[in-house]
């Protein structure tokens, strides 16, 4: 190796090093941070109570996993008479001419410049999470509030408390028991769909046995069916909890997927395990057991008729897995995501002038990159992928950085064809006109392709409102 290649590869060894990410946010190191962790199951009245904290805050900011979330919250503090603004990805709602002392906030979008009596991040276990855990370590180190209320599930506990202790941070813990109980039944129900019932959430895990479900369910029994699934823009995931919470609405049953596991209110007697197994996009595997947790404990709700909630299976042998599930105790989180800033990763290209494609630029970084023992590096799968359709557009890396961080499910072909129009007309820098590119169609959708359709198109729309 000669002099200069030993110099760049010291140069892009520290540009890559990623050992210490508290020093990233020198200005939240400033302050005088209390950190309060509420921790407990399902339904036990964490993020109840870290509202109550923020709500009565004179400036604060809520950090959640969803943009489902972020609205509700969102409107609930306007409706309380409490002003507060939206900031998400792909919306953002300021009221004007008043001092607003809130923001409810996508996790990704939170602002760190700013100065906050109170922040709330909520559903800190997602800290691990292999794409998205480093916008809830960023949050952690870099939000500047003077009182942070971190909510999650207790398998946090150790990971959070390491990571507050490396910054000399004292952290207080508040434990919380389940405000329902939740039984676990002994009998499934035997295969037979007639005994589904009132109140009943039946779980399955894709969107093609959702609606034949439903289909079955409805024949077998009368009761209409609504649906949740993770591909449901979620105002319509809303819309359709609350016909089902609605006890005149007609819809008496929810048939849905894992995405009933955060985020949405629901009134649910007793959660149904139709599957246990799911396409991981690899192959099918068992459901996790935190999964299958966190969508039983859905089941009961503090302070209505559905005070207790029951857990069963539509099948005998999937109804072991879930008691076994219920059973194991829960395994701590080890390590925290992190993931470079633009900025990082536009000096690490300068050393690297030759490396023209993106997602190889992104290679090299993950090879070279070093971290702690308690943190990882968030995996650039998608990235690589979005970076590869995209790379023979000409654009800088910042606006490249923007096209494949951005919310694409790169198993979508259509929006993976929409997002190199996007970056095309961006290139060469000529308006977007979105109805050349979508057209909504005029009939509702009768058939699987076509709701796959729409379900893209809407993905499309909120592309381009995320690039705006
Ligand atoms: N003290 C309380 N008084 C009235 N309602 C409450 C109280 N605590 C919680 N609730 C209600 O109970 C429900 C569950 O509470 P919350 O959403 O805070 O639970 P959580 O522990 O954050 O659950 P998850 O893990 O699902 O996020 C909510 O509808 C909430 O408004
Ligand atoms: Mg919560």
């Amino acid at each position: 190796m000669s002099d200069g290649d030993k110099q760049r590869f010291n140069s892009l060894k520290q540009l890559s090093d990623l050992r210490f990410p508290a020093e990233w946010h020198p200005a939240a190191r400033t302050i005088q941070r209390k950190i309060i962790l509420h921790v407990g199951p399902t339904n036990s009245g964490k993020t109840y109570n870290a509202l109550k904290c923020l709500g009565s805050a004179n400036s604060g900011v809520y950090c959640g996993p969803l943009r489902l979330l972020a609205h509700e919250i969102f409107d609930r503090f306007n409706s309380k008479g409490i002003p507060c603004n939206l900031v998400t990805g792909e919306e953002r709602r300021e009221l004007k001419g008043i001092n607003v002392p809130l923001t409810s906030s996508t996790i990704e979008m939170v602002n760190l410049q700013k100065q906050v009596d109170v922040a709330v991040i909520d559903e800190i276990q997602m800290i691990s999470d292999q794409q998205r855990g480093w916008a809830w370590t960023q949050a952690l180190l870099g939000l500047q509030a003077k009182e942070i209320h971190i909510c999650g599930e207790p398998s946090a506990v150790p990971l959070v408390k390491s990571i507050c202790q490396s910054i000399n941070e004292d952290i207080e813990i508040r434990e919380y028991k389940r405000l329902s109980s939740l039984e676990i039944s002994q009998k499934s129900l035997d295969g037979d769909l007639k005994k589904i019932k009132k109140g009943d959430c039946v779980v399955t895990f894709s969107r093609k046995s959702i609606f034949s479900l439903k289909h079955e369910i409805e024949a077998a029994t009368g009761l209409r069916c609504a649906v949740a699934y993770g591909s449901l823009p979620p105002e319509t995931r809303s819309q359709q909890a609350k016909l089902f919470n609605d006890p005149n609405s007609g819809f008496d049953v929810l048939v849905a997927s894992d995405a009933i596991g955060m985020g949405l209110n629901l009134n649910i007697k007793r959660i149904v395990f139709e599957s246990i197994k799911k396409y991981d996009g690899i192959g099918v595997r068992y459901i996790p057991i935190p999964q299958i947790k966190q969508i039983a404990g859905r089941a009961g709700r503090f302070g209505t008729e559905n005070a207790v909630g029951e857990v069963t299976a539509l099948e005998t042998s999937d109804l072991k897995y879930v008691h076994q599930a219920m059973d194991a105790p829960h395994k701590n989180l080890e390590m925290a995501g992190l993931q470079p800033t633009m900025e990082m990763v536009e000096l690490f290209a300068h050393q690297l002038p030759d490396v023209k494609e993106f997602a190889v630029l992104l290679e090299k970084f993950e090879d070279l990159a070093r971290v702690d023992g308690q943190y990882f590096l968030c995996n650039f799968h998608t990235q690589k992928l979005i970076a590869n359709s995209i790379e023979l557009i000409p654009m800088t890396i910042p606006e490249r950085f923007i096209f494949v961080t951005g919310p694409i499910n790169t198993s979508d072909q259509r929006i993976m064809k929409n997002v190199q129009k996007f970056a095309m007309l961006h290139s060469q820098g000529k308006p977007c006109n979105i109805s050349r590119i979508v057209t909504i169609p005029e009939k509702v959708p009768h058939n699987d392709e076509l709701l796959g359709d729409l379900e893209s198109i809407h993905r499309t729309l909120m592309l381009y409102l995320w690039l705006r």
